[in-house]
């Protein structure tokens, strides 16, 4: 479904980067942010924050009593395709992907809009709220309010917030050796997103995946006694898997011949369309990844900086394609085959 605009703008040549490879870099995020977490619950240690500290978890997560926890998140972004309704479908999925990514369920959810009120008419930012809203009704999350600013560039987003059970978490430093590790959506979107902001192709299964939430992942891992996940996004999979095997003091195996991408990624990256945020990536997990004999273009496309990506799960989901395993910590902290 496309926006119903007489002669639509192309949303993408409005924003220097596009969705999730507008990221901040991860290393530089890290420096940033570096001793001004809270402190974290250990398991059982009456600490109400449970997720939210260093590890650089999805979401944020607060005991609050009688078996429940409040899950409480933010995701915004520059276009990542042309079409109004689309990106605001795929900037809210995303937005919740994080909730699912803890093992929580949103309830409730706000839009965060900047608008370059002078470039841009306001029916295209009531298309992209349009999308949100329904995206988010999919989730069974009603958008209430919100706050928006003139601004330069476009960008949109949400906050969510969403429930929990605080003891079945899905969460960074819970995976262990001997686990094989699914993934619940084909890479390639960053990739096929750059070559759609360069010469205006659409990818329509690239679009599907975006706008595919990952409520039905998160539960299947619940319902499986799955405690260790995280959701792919600008970090690429090798980046948040880094993230995974060092929160969970493991190393983690990919298997690269396993890991399912969408049509058209390869071929994207043969032909230069790689995001700034898919190389940085690369260059930010490299020192500490075994890569063997894995050629330049395939580390990129597994470094590729993904929008609403899937789930990355320490466990076996059906319909998953099983992309690797967690094996105990080795010299390095990845190991790519
Ligand atoms: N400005 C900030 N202040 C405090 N913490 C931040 C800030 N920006 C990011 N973080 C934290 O850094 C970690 C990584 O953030 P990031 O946005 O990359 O991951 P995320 O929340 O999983 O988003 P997504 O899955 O959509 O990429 C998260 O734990 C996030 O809460
Ligand atoms: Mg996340």
């Amino acid at each position: 479904m496309t926006s119903p605009l007489a002669a639509p703008v192309r949303l993408t040549q409005y924003a220097r980067g596009g969705g999730c490879a507008c990221k901040i870099p991860p290393g530089e995020l890290e420096t940033v942010l570096a001793g001004l977490a809270g402190p974290v619950s250990a398991a059982g240690d009456g600490e109400p924050l449970l997720l939210g500290g260093d590890d650089g978890d999805d979401a944020a997560v607060l005991r609050v009593g009688d078996g429940r926890a409040v899950v409480s998140t933010v995701d915004f972004f520059t276009p990542v395709v042309d079409d109004a309704y689309d990106w605001g479908r795929i900037a809210a999925c995303n937005a919740l992907s994080d909730v699912y990514a803890v093992g929580g369920e949103p309830v409730m959810a706000v839009n965060l809009l900047a608008w370059p009120r002078d470039a841009l008419p306001w029916e295209v930012a009531r298309e992209v709220l349009r999308g949100g809203r329904d995206m988010a009704a999919l989730a069974g999350c009603p958008i209430a309010g919100g706050h928006s600013i003139d601004d330069a560039e476009p960008k949109y987003g949400l906050a969510v917030t969403g429930i929990a059970d605080p003891d079945r978490l899905l969460r960074l430093d819970a995976g262990r050796p001997g686990v094989p590790l699914s993934l619940t959506k084909p890479l390639g979107l960053g990739v096929l997103n750059a070559r759609h902001k360069a010469t205006g192709e659409v990818f329509a299964d690239a679009v599907d995946t975006m706008t595919t939430l990952n409520a039905e992942a998160g539960r299947l891992a619940l319902e499986r006694d799955i405690g260790c996940a995280t959701d792919v996004t600008g970090f690429g999979l090798l980046g948040h898997l880094y993230k995974l095997a060092r929160a969970s003091g493991v190393t983690a195996v990919v298997d690269s011949s396993a890991v399912p991408y969408l049509d058209g990624a390869r071929a994207a990256v043969r032909d230069g369309f790689v995001p700034g945020g898919s190389r940085r990536n690369l260059a930010w997990v490299s020192p500490h990844t075994d890569f063997g004999r894995i050629a330049e273009e395939e580390r990129l496309l597994l470094a590729d900086a993904q929008t609403s990506g899937g789930l990355l799960v320490a466990g076996e989901l059906p319909g998953a394609p099983v992309v690797g395993e967690l094996v105990g910590r080795g010299r390095h902290t990845l190991i790519v085959r």
